[in-house]
């Protein structure tokens, strides 16, 4: 069997996360593109990169990052999945300043075609946000969900109860520390992402005072939002808004609901509707040959550090820490 560096060249950085780099790569045989994330061998590699690993691998649809092995380095776990060279929806957002509502539903369309599949398999991915959506290099962009780093499988794991997620994208019930559903909180943060590409700022932040995470979560809480003035925004998009953003999980719009709502079937593309089918061998792109058991085999070999490195006691997620008021938009881990 070949090695990481005997299968794929490495062309460039892509970026860098909480747990470590990734890279773009090209399978040497197919000249295929891939991207890469690799997470040091040790004490890194936990029950959460193992959920994130399986998660990720069960799922297949176009709106989600194709997973499609891993493989270890001397150093490094690999990760290799697609490569969704559009970058990151919240780049392409920061550039525009904000998405007319046409272009909004576009990727909202995408987002919760391929979020209800994750529900349809039984996984919420509690850490939905802009940053967690990426796009393909096509014309008119394809939407690419990653980052299953805070994915819950409703088989395999126990209900959710830990506060997960990103300050700004959390819904009332998360933060309530008791038991929640993951997929209706999984709708609020899809309605977050709506409003953030709609108006180019978090709506429950206060604009004078964006950081302060108090002030933040109190409005989550009292579901206390407003859309600028200058900002259109038409009464059925409002609407739909506003019946995501109800406290009350057991009241808020569900996913189905969404699914059938007028302003979300405005313009709806042909793939999206129920029942297309969206065939990934079209792309050459071949999913995960790599049974469960390979891969929690190789994962559990990636936990034992590597030769000569040393022992990193911590793990590098950070324990988000409500006093900290430099949280900023990144995801947190606050069990
Ligand atoms: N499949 C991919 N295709 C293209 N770019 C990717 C892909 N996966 C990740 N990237 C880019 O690589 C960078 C690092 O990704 P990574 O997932 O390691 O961290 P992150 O999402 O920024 O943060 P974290 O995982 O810590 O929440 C990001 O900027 C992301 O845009």
């Amino acid at each position: 069997m070949l090695n990481m560096e005997e299968k794929y060249e490495p062309l460039k950085e892509l970026g860098s996360g909480n747990f470590g780099v990734a890279r773009l790569v090209r399978d040497k045989k197919t000249k295929q593109l891939f991207a890469v994330k690799y997470i040091e061998r040790g004490t890194k590699i936990d029950e959460k990169v193992q959920r994130e690993i399986i998660n990720h691998r069960s799922l297949r649809h176009p709106n989600i990052v194709l997973f499609r092995e891993v493989m270890l380095t001397p150093t490094h776990l690999a990760i290799v999945m697609e490569y969704a060279a559009g970058g990151e929806l919240f780049e392409r957002m920061c550039t525009a300043g904000r998405f007319s509502e046409d272009e909004a539903r576009y990727f909202f369309q995408q987002l919760i075609s391929g979020v209800s599949y994750c529900h349809s398999m039984e996984i919420c991915h509690r850490d939905l946000k802009l940053e967690n959506t990426l796009l393909d290099g096509n014309a008119t962009p394809r939407l690419k969900i990653c980052d299953f780093g805070y994915s819950k499988s409703g088989i395999l794991h126990s209900k959710p109860h830990s506060t997960v997620g990103t300050p700004a994208y959390i819904a009332p019930e998360v933060l309530s520390r008791k038991e929640y559903d993951g997929k209706i909180a999984d709708v609020w943060s899809c309605g977050v992402t709506l409003y953030v590409m709609l108006v180019g700022a978090y709506p429950f932040e206060d604009p004078e005072d964006p950081r302060d995470f108090r002030k933040t979560i109190a409005r989550i809480v009292s579901v206390q939002y407003s859309i600028p003035d200058y900002v259109h925004i038409s009464s059925s998009c409002r609407l739909l808004l506003s019946q995501i953003f109800v406290a009350n999980p057991s009241k808020r719009i569900t996913i189905q609901a969404i699914k059938n709502n007028p302003w979300f079937l405005k313009n709806l593309p042909r793939e999206l509707k129920e029942g297309e089918k969206y065939n990934y061998e079209n792309l050459g792109i071949r999913q995960s040959a790599q049974s469960v058991e390979e891969i929690t085999q190789i994962v559990q070999e990636a936990r034992i550090p590597a030769e000569g490195s040393k022992v990193s006691w911590h793990s590098m997620v950070g324990t988000f820490n409500p006093e900290d008021d430099n949280y900023g938009s990144s995801s947190a881990d606050m069990a």
